[in-house]
């Protein structure tokens, strides 16, 4: 079995070793705003996300990968970690992606894979190798496959995020619903062309966040997709059908960046108020052990 270790261990084959930065979404924008809840969500959990009240909310933007210079027109994920702080002081927190689905349907598929992309001693990749891995891997391709079909963002703010496993939400009586969370920009998606793609510099997207909030606040809709009976919660690789019921959570409003606020926080997406829990998605699980290694090893320096 992958364990976090694991994966620390080979994100530092991959991007070297980065003293004080995070071991994953290693270059990213702090950013802090407020989420103000409809009465949807109270129905399904009693979290007191959803009784009402606004919660402010801490929030880091990120590139996908261990490189703390990584290439901001680059067809890889982008990441939103966001930490709601309720009014009656309890918090909660969520991390998600630009792609619906993730690459591997466990741990260790996905460690394989990553391994697959370790230089050689020439610093060489093996690129015939990592397409062997994924035909002979296939739950490593929806996500491929994704990317390849949708540009990057021209703003960390005109992009859905999807929360990519299942969660559920518990009611006061106990009951149960599944569901994945997604958080949809109000104004909707804006894209770079492939133009802009060649154009623009390596690093443009916390300027131009800035430049965007300095306008007024950025939106975003926190949703739910509601879960059937038979949707898996174990496979993360894997999108529910699109027919499925979504609800409005309320919205998350972005108020300014650019500031250090987020540096201490790890956005472990198990660390879930009361009314809301993890799925046996065994991904999601680990995540918690990766998470809790890289914020003990850049906070300390290493
Ligand atoms: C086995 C799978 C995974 C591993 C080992 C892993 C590992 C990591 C690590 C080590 C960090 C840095 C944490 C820190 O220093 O605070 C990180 C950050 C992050 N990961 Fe993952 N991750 C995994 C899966 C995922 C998935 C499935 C998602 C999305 C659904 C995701 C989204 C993010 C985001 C958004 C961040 C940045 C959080 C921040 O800004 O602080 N990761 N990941």
């Amino acid at each position: 079995e992958a364990t976090g270790v694991d994966f620390i261990n080979v994100f530092e084959k991959l991007a070297g070793k980065q003293p004080g930065v995070r071991k994953g979404h290693a270059k990213g924008v702090c950013a802090v705003g407020e989420f103000t809840p409809t009465d949807a969500g109270g129905r399904y959990s009693s979290s007191a996300l959803f009784n009402g009240e606004k919660s402010t909310a801490n929030i880091r933007f990120s590139m996908a990968g261990g490189n703390p210079a990584a290439n901001e027109t680059e067809r890889s994920p982008r990441g939103v970690g966001v930490k709601f702080t309720m009014a009656d002081g309890s918090v909660h927190y969520i991390a998600g992606l630009t792609t619906p689905v993730f690459p591997g349907k466990s741990p260790e598929v996905f460690l394989g894979l990553l391994e697959t992309l370790v230089p050689d001693e020439q610093g060489k990749v093996d690129f015939s190798q990592v397409a062997q891995y994924r035909q002979e891997h296939p739950s490593t391709l929806p996500q491929f496959n994704w990317l390849q079909a949708n540009n990057p963002p021209s703003s960390y703010a005109s992009v859905n995020y999807h929360g990519i496993h299942a969660f559920y939400f518990v009611d006061d009586q106990g009951k149960k619903t599944k569901f994945k969370w997604r958080l949809v920009p109000t104004e909707g998606q804006k894209l770079l062309t492939k133009a802009q793609m060649k154009q623009l510099p390596d690093t443009f997207l916390a300027d131009k966040l800035k430049e965007e909030l300095s306008q007024g606040p950025a939106h975003f809709e926190l949703q739910a997709v509601i879960g059937q009976a038979d949707d898996v919660t174990n496979n993360p690789s894997q999108a529910w059908p699109e027919d499925r019921e979504v609800i409005t959570l309320g919205t998350l409003s972005i108020t300014s960046s650019g500031d250090n606020s987020c540096d201490l926080i790890n956005f472990d997406p198990n660390a879930l108020a009361q009314g809301v829990e993890s799925s046996d998605d065994r991904i999601l699980r680990l995540r918690s052990t990766a998470y809790a290694i890289s914020f003990g090893k850049r906070l300390s320096g290493q």
